[in-house]
């Protein structure tokens, strides 16, 4: 594998945040974003003023619009555009990026269409042996203003995944590797669901203790799903897992939480950030059903976001279920 060069696509919140702890670390990284005004505020200004605020990016960091410019000599293509449009964008690019060139995915989130993680994406168009994911607790602001942070990268092949860990690690982003693909990304995808159910516990003023009993049964059911789906259990008591659920949970930095505040207290949505869980919520709730999982969370998040119930009867329902033992 070549871990010399890196081409970081998208360059919204985390691409750009991603790309400033390459480039701080001293690899040889090429940012490139489709929005010309946003490049040209990267290099010019050192700034991404639309998606990092008044965060200051680092001297010398490269950014273009020009796609072959960016993939020209890429070893590790890391792909940091939403869950929904990756399937779309890894299919017009893959053609364009060196042969031997990694795809590390940086998106959380199960493609609707297909009920497929973004690995699984990857493998069906650039090949199995291309393909790597990067999840784990870890706002952009953070990294982008150098603040210590760890992340899971998953491969394939754990030894794959133990040279990109390496290559992508700095003194501020520790990467810890791991073979466990699906555990990994059905971590990162699902927490936005239920940071989406916190958000709205916090929204709604339940208190403290509903928070935290939300966040508990929600890592119960994180287990339960990721298992039927074929993770390891022990992976989603990890990074990305159990590690951003306490994040995104907590926080109304995270976009998921307060997109879930901003729906429990009526506000206006539009506007909002991308909050991935949104786009995620039904395709979990479809797969939960199919493959018989108990998700009562991530059920009743997707019936308040498709309009199907009102978030008093949802948390009545929740609280009325049959009472069981706690697994
Ligand atoms: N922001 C964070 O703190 C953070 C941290 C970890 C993971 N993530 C994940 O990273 C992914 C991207 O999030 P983000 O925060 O950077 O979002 P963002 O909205 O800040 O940026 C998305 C970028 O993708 C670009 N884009 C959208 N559709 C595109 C397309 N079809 N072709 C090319 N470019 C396109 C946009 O122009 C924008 O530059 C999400 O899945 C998110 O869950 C975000
Ligand atoms: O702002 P959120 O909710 O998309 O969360 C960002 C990252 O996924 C946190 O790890």
């Amino acid at each position: 594998m070549r871990t010399d060069r890196v081409a970081v696509l998208g360059a919204g919140a985390w691409g750009t945040a991603l790309a400033t702890s390459f480039h701080r670390a001293g690899l040889d990284c090429v940012l490139w974003g489709r929005d010309a005004e946003t490049v040209a505020a990267i290099v010019e200004s050192r700034r991404n003023p639309r998606y990092l605020g008044d965060i200051a990016l680092p001297e010398g960091m490269k950014a273009t619009t020009d796609l072959d410019t960016a993939l020209a000599g890429a070893g590790i293509v890391v792909l940091a555009v939403p869950a929904q449009t990756m399937r779309g964008f890894l299919s017009a690019i893959a053609d364009r990026t060196p042969p031997d060139a990694v795809f590390v995915c940086v998106a959380k989130g199960i493609d609707r269409e297909t009920g497929r993680t973004m690995s699984e994406i990857i493998d069906e168009i650039a090949g199995r042996d291309r393909s790597a994911v990067l999840s784990g607790p870890s706002f952009a602001a953070d990294v982008a203003s150098g603040l210590p942070t760890a992340v899971t990268v998953a491969a394939h092949d754990i030894e794959a995944a133990k040279a990109l860990a390496a290559a992508l690690s700095s003194r501020t982003l520790r990467c810890y590797a791991s073979d466990d693909l699906a555990g990994v990304e059905l971590g990162g995808a699902l927490k936005n669901v239920l940071a989406i159910a916190a958000g709205i516990v916090h929204g709604r003023a339940l208190g403290a203790s509903a928070l935290a009993a939300l966040t508990a049964r929600g890592f119960a059911e994180l287990r339960r799903f990721a298992s039927a789906l074929g993770a390891r259990p022990e992976t989603l008591s990890g990074l990305s897992g159990l590690g951003d659920l306490i994040l995104t949970c907590g926080s109304e930095k995270s976009r998921n939480f307060a997109y879930g505040a901003a729906l429990a207290r009526g506000d206006d949505l539009g506007g909002m950030k991308l909050a991935e869980g949104v786009h995620t919520a039904s395709v979990a709730a479809r797969m939960a059903r199919e493959h018989g999982i108990d998700a009562p969370i991530v059920f009743a998040v997707d019936a308040i976001l498709a309009g199907r119930i009102s978030i008093d009867e949802a948390m009545s329902a929740l609280m009325s279920r049959p009472l069981k033992t706690e697994t």
